[in-house]
């Protein structure tokens, strides 16, 4: 289980999250909802401890983001808006990256990462630097990266823009079977019909406050609702 305790995050000239609170549970597929601006990738960049929180507390399993960040790091994984590759490193060097800093089973993840280079259809690139992808490649990258490691929970963050209609399709499918198998989703995206059949919550937010949260019931009245805020 996720806890997001009473998160508080500020700018001299903003407060942008404001006492953010939930809970997300094993399994769960939770859309993290809001208008540009409203705090998502914030949020996703408190959770994943990149800004320092000035109040409030992240648990994950037990394991509170304040007191023990290495363990609670190493139980999460996160698909950023824009992919971060490293310029010095190729393709297949950042497989081999994340294969180490998580201590992942080489003989497992030699089978894993060609089931995923197959399917997002970047077998010819493994040997290539960043600088010589598209954009939607360099994001492949990035998703296949952070979803080699089995982790309790993962982020993805505006994932299907600049991926093409198969490659969507793709991560769809294997973001269910991750949760499938226990690991909690929280995803943002503006293309909310991308989220019918695929997110069973939803969190949303405006202007740094969670103004709705709940069970994904009727699809229809989360859009009017979105809309409306
Ligand atoms: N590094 C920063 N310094 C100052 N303010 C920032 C910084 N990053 C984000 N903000 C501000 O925080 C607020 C929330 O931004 P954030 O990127 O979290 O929104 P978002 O919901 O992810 O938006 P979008 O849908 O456009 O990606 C915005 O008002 C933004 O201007």
């Amino acid at each position: 289980m996720l806890t997001v305790d009473q998160v508080y995050f500020s700018t001299k000239q903003q407060v942008i999250l404001d006492q953010i609170q939930f809970l997300l549970k094993s399994g769960s597929i939770t859309a993290l909802i809001g208008h540009n601006g409203a705090g998502k990738s914030t949020l996703f960049k408190a959770i994943m401890g990149m800004i320092h929180l000035e109040a409030g507390e992240i648990i994950l399993d037990g394991i509170a983001q304040s007191d023990n960040f290495l363990a609670f790091k190493k139980h999460l994984s996160y698909i950023p808006e824009e992919a971060f590759l490293l310029s010095e490193l190729t393709v297949e060097q950042h497989f081999q990256l994340y294969i180490e800093s998580y201590q992942l089973d080489p003989v497992k993840m030699e089978q894993q990462i060609k089931q995923y280079v197959d399917a997002f259809e970047i077998g010819d690139k493994l040997d290539q630097y960043p600088e010589s992808l598209s954009k939607g490649m360099r994001q492949k990258v990035q998703i296949i990266c952070a979803l080699l490691p089995e982790v309790k929970l993962l982020l993805v963050d505006e994932p299907f823009e600049g991926l093409d209609v198969h490659a969507t399709e793709y991560l769809i499918d294997i973001l269910k079977k991750k949760a499938r198998t226990g690991t909690m989703i929280l995803l943002t995206t503006h293309q909310l019909d991308r989220l019918q059949g695929l997110a069973d919550h939803y969190l949303m937010l405006q202007q740094g406050k969670l103004i709705s949260s709940g069970p994904i019931e009727a699809f229809d009245q989360l859009k009017r609702r979105f809309d409306q805020s």
